[in-house]
């Protein structure tokens, strides 16, 4: 994560544009060194997620992480290899290569009118070239990533824009308007919903409007604890400049050393850290919105108004359709003096679900718990890296301990993790009342270095989808929220709606794991990962599209929420008008039409597109059914 900087060549205009008039304390006011280039590709992957430098690789049969940013670098994973190998029955074929930057790009589509105003009416900067259009063409789903390896992407960015303050968007979004060019708003692009990919049978123009270059801290005024940022600050940058200040927001998205505050509002994001600084719309005071018809926002930073509907909720999670957010008003919290972190054991999976919902009900949630299932224990067990003689020695006394004295089945235990945030005296006072309502559950402490590890590797793990792909093997992740009352059946429901499904396509490698990410009051975030190996599989995409879209039909006959974070995109657009009923789609479509007339912001996530969707999910689908147990639940609901 402490990756070199580099300086973004942007000039700061020198009088402020209009709207930093708000700054209260302009001595703060300062352009953001950033982590990320403005040619993005020199630091980050065109083929995929993260740091050029940083990979997981096979090394005479052993698979190694290399770069010099995260806690693996350098470290070779022996037994990662034998889990990799168990599983999909793999042995690593360090021949396989990565794919090579295309020679040639799809031409674009010109709309000279737009073009010449463009040039001879603003500063704003631009480029056409292949490159830049193709690595903003996408996000991160596994289809996005599988179809820029394989080349098949038909539409990519005709042009790519670099606006740097509020007032050069109003002109951009005027001139887009004005000229039926296609606006896609892009911020770090690690959308796992299809919302940055290209719309591919858009016939205007696509104009890329990279935020990037609108990255400065406007003001900060500590006496209310607010601070505002452009939209296009990366969230590492925005949490390193205010913690030079003792400051710290705190919202930690597992993407943020990547993903931009203007992201996170458009996607209502969800950070590790919620429970103690809230998720992104608990966060937010005020934010601005450029739309066709004018610039959305709140007039005032009082805490709470009672004033109607809130607009705020209309640009949460407006997926980029509406318009383009350009500042951020955003609370803040001085940095807490102690952060500790601890884990848990459970004899199983269900334990542990009581503990998290005994804890949320007590309301005395540290600053982050997760809980992770039998797999992914196990999983995160294998991920560590090789040990001394004296270390290995000391595991195997621990599950001595653990198998022999607590009589805890190694096949069913589970995990959870923990981070302490605060005071001394508050978080010893947390540690212990957490570790006696887990006992209360067979749980007992597992030591703070496993809490640790657990979300040091949180940032590596991202690595591993690219690494699987290159050896034949997709995966992804899906999520949701569900009342308690169904947690541990939806848990159980969609594994075994996997497992069914795996079987029906003949699909014998395979993993799917569940972990309780997030907790409420009424309910929690379910996280899983699935993942197969494609042997004689023509489309493996297509397949594991149509078992994930049957993993979701199970979330939602089980009580599940279409999403918690990742957001609707075009992934989930299938299911968005039944989520909201007709009347909330309606509502949705008339605000987009006063907003966006044009539809100038055409990237088709919620509702669908008007293109033809490919749906071989839906097929899939369609063949299959709910497991019993979803079935009877249904009957109950
Ligand atoms: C490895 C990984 C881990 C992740 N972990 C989390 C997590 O813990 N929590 C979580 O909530 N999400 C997570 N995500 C999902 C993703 O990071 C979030 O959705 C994030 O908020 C997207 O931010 P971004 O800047 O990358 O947006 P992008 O991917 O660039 O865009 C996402 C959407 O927002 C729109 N948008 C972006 N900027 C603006 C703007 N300024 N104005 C208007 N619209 C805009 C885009 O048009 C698009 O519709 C993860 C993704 C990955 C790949």
């Amino acid at each position: 994560m402490a990756a070199k900087r580099n300086t973004v060549t942007t000039q700061i205009p020198e009088t402020p544009p209009e709207g930093t008039s708000l700054a209260l304390d302009t001595r703060l006011s300062r352009h953001v060194e950033s982590v990320i280039p403005k040619k993005r590709q020199e630091a980050l992957k065109w083929y995929g997620w993260g740091y050029n430098d940083s990979q997981f690789y096979g090394q005479q049969g052993i698979i190694c992480f290399k770069g010099d940013k995260y806690p693996l670098s350098g470290c070779e994973l022996p037994s990662f290899t034998n889990w990799v190998k168990s599983k999909f029955n793999l042995d690593l074929d360090a021949k396989r290569t990565y794919p090579q930057l295309p020679e040639t790009y799809p031409k674009p589509v010109q709309n000279a009118p737009f073009l010449n105003e463009l040039r001879g009416c603003t500063k704003v900067e631009h480029s056409q070239e292949g490159v830049d259009r193709l690595v903003r063409s996408h996000g991160q789903t596994l289809n996005d990533i599988y179809s820029l390896w394989h080349n098949k992407f038909e539409r990519i960015p005709d042009l790519v824009v670099w606006p740097r303050c509020h007032d050069e968007v109003v002109q951009l979004v005027r001139l887009a308007h004005k000229h039926n060019v296609m606006l896609l708003p892009f911020g770090g692009g690690t959308s796992v919903s299809g919302a940055v990919t290209c719309p591919q049978k858009e016939e205007r123009m696509i104009c890329v409007l990279d935020t990037s270059q609108m990255n400065r801290m406007l003001w900060l005024n500590r006496e209310n604890l607010t601070v505002c940022f452009e939209s296009g600050i990366v969230g590492q940058d925005l949490e390193r400049v205010l913690r030079e200040q003792g400051l710290t927001v705190g919202h930690e998205p597992d993407s943020y050393e990547f993903s931009t505050l203007g992201g996170w509002v458009a996607t209502r994001a969800s950070g590790m850290k919620k429970n103690v600084y809230g998720n992104i719309e608990d966060l937010v005071v005020r934010v601005r919105m450029v739309t066709p018809s004018g610039t959305l926002e709140r007039e005032c930073s009082a805490p709470r108004v009672s004033c109607g509907p809130d607009f705020n909720h209309i640009i949460l999670g407006s997926e980029g359709t509406l318009g383009v957010i350009t500042e951020v008003v955003l609370k803040v919290r001085p940095v807490p003096p102690v952060q500790r972190y601890g884990s848990l054991v459970f004899p199983d999976f269900e334990q542990g679900v009581l503990f998290m919902r005994e804890v949320a009900r007590r309301r005395c949630q540290p600053a982050s718990v997760r809980l992770m299932d039998n797999e992914q224990f196990l999983f995160g067990q294998a991920l560590k890296p090789e040990k001394s003689w004296l270390a290995s020695c000391l595991d195997a006394i621990k599950q001595r301990y653990v198998t022999v004295w607590k009589g805890i089945d190694l096949t069913h235990i589970c995990a959870a993790t923990l981070l302490f945030e605060g005071e001394q005296k508050d978080v010893q006072r947390q540690e212990a009342l957490i570790y006696e309502i887990a006992a209360r559950y067979k749980g007992f402490p597992a030591g703070g270095q496993n809490g640790e590890r657990g979300y040091l590797f949180t940032f590596v793990i991202a690595y591993i989808r690219d690494f699987a792909l290159h050896q034949g093997i997709v995966a992804e992740s899906f999520e949701t929220s569900v009342p308690w009352d169904r947690c541990s059946l939806l848990c159980r429901c969609v594994k075994q709606r996997v497992v069914s499904e795996c079987a029906r396509h003949n699909i014998l490698h395979y993993t799917i794991s569940a972990r309780v990410t997030q907790t409420y009051d009424a309910g929690a975030c379910i996280y899983f990962y699935f993942g197969f190996r494609y042997l004689n599989i023509p489309d493996p995409v297509e397949v594991f599209e149509a078992i994930e879209h049957c993993a979701r039909e199970e979330i939602l006959a089980c009580g599940g929420s279409l999403s918690h974070h990742h957001g609707v995109g075009k992934i989930r657009s299938h299911w968005y008008r039944n989520a909201v009923t007709e009347t909330g789609s309606a509502l949705y479509s008339a605000a987009k039409q006063h907003l966006d007339p044009r539809n100038i912001f055409a990237a088709g996530n919620l509702l669908p597109a008007q293109e033809k969707l490919k749906k071989p999910a839906e097929a899939a689908a369609a063949a299959t059914t709910p497991t019993a147990a979803t079935a009877a639940l249904k009957a109950k609901l």
